[in-house]
């Protein structure tokens, strides 16, 4: 049987709000977060051939241990009872470790092209629990744009999107480990569950997504405790012109709002000389990230339909 390509793009998110309350019984942490997606992406190339058995492979360059993208890839084959043989070619972009969700995206990425290739249409409930179990970020990244997060971060609700606005990411050579970064977060630096209702925070990210007067990320007294640079690079984000500055995830990547496009371009140039590396982007609303994965999935998916459906079901 002929085989069937595309190239998907994964995009990072930011976190414009991240508040932790308490460590759960199950070990995670209970959040509430404005997840964003941004334009800056990896890509990967897919080539499904139907048939007999069951392959994945994944040609990654940087030869990344235990690859979400081949354990999102078996998970789907696994549960759909998927045929034939998945080459695939990951070529990173996004920083490792920094709070960008690079791969949770990828992950997603994968969930989200495999139902239209293999021809195994799965509703948004079902990928969203094989998105749960493979990551806390990978369920948002089935749905794109600006949503609030509560639970570990898979009870998701759409937020009215702000207009896209220009960001710079900075990623420092410094890697935050997830887990160790939640056992760092002292007592004081939580949100009290008390100041934060399911309702009162959805209420208030509806009217205001990243700019609501509380919004903050709850690791960085912690983060910048052990890495205080990262607080002068935040100030400068600010003192250049950022509206909002801050810790992405649990670090150690910082992003900045630009109110226009002017702004950013006068500040890009003061962090080259810093030992950063420095990516300017934008915000990518949900409209625009269905859109890009329908044109990338074009010659095998139903346009309008998400989960992208299969045109070969
Ligand atoms: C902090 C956040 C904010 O968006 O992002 P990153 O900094 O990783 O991008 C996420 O909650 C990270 O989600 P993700 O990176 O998918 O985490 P997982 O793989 O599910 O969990 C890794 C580990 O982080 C801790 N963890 C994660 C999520 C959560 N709500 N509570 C936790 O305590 C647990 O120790 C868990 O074993
Ligand atoms: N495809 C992948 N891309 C990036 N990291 C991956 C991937 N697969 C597994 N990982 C592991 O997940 C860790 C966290 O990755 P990433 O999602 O990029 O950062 P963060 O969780 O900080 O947002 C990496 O340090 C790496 O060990």
């Amino acid at each position: 049987m002929s085989s069937r390509s595309a190239t998907v793009r994964a995009y990072a998110k930011v976190n414009l709000s991240l508040k932790v309350l308490y460590k759960r019984p199950d070990g995670f942490h209970e959040l509430r977060t404005v997840f964003q997606t941004i334009g800056l992406h990896d890509t990967i190339d897919f080539k499904f051939t139907p048939g007999k058995g069951a392959v994945v492979e994944l040609d990654d360059a940087l030869a990344i241990d235990n690859n979400l993208v081949t354990r999102a890839a078996r998970l789907f084959f696994e549960r759909r009872k998927v045929r034939g043989r998945l080459s695939m070619r990951l070529k990173k972009q996004v920083p490792m470790g920094g709070g960008l969700g690079g791969g949770s995206s990828d992950a997603a990425a994968v969930l989200l092209a495999l139902p239209a290739l293999t021809g195994k249409n799965t509703n948004l409930p079902d990928l969203m629990e094989m998105g749960a179990e493979l990551g806390s970020d990978v369920p948002f990244f089935l749905v794109g744009g600006a949503a609030l997060g509560l639970g570990r971060g898979e009870e998701l609700y759409p937020l009215p999107e702000p207009k896209p606005q220009p960001m710079i990411v900075l990623a420092p050579p410094i890697h935050v480990s997830t887990p160790e970064a939640f056992k760092a977060l002292g007592r004081p630096t939580l949100t009290s569950p008390a100041a934060s209702p399911k309702l009162n925070t959805f209420q208030s990210f509806v009217w205001q997504a990243y700019l609501a007067s509380d919004a903050e990320n709850d690791f960085e007294v912690a983060v910048f405790q052990l890495h205080p640079e990262l607080k002068r690079w935040r100030r400068k984000l600010e003192r250049l012109g950022a509206h909002v500055a801050r810790l992405s995830g649990s670090g150690a990547a910082l992003f900045g709002v630009f109110p226009n496009q002017a702004k950013l371009q006068g500040a890009l140039p003061q962090f080259h000389t810093e030992p950063l590396k420095v990516f300017s982007t934008t915000m990518l609303t949900r409209v625009q990230y269905r859109a890009r994965l329908w044109r990338s999935l074009r010659e095998h998916a139903l346009e309008h339909t998400w989960p992208p459906q299969s045109r070969y079901a």
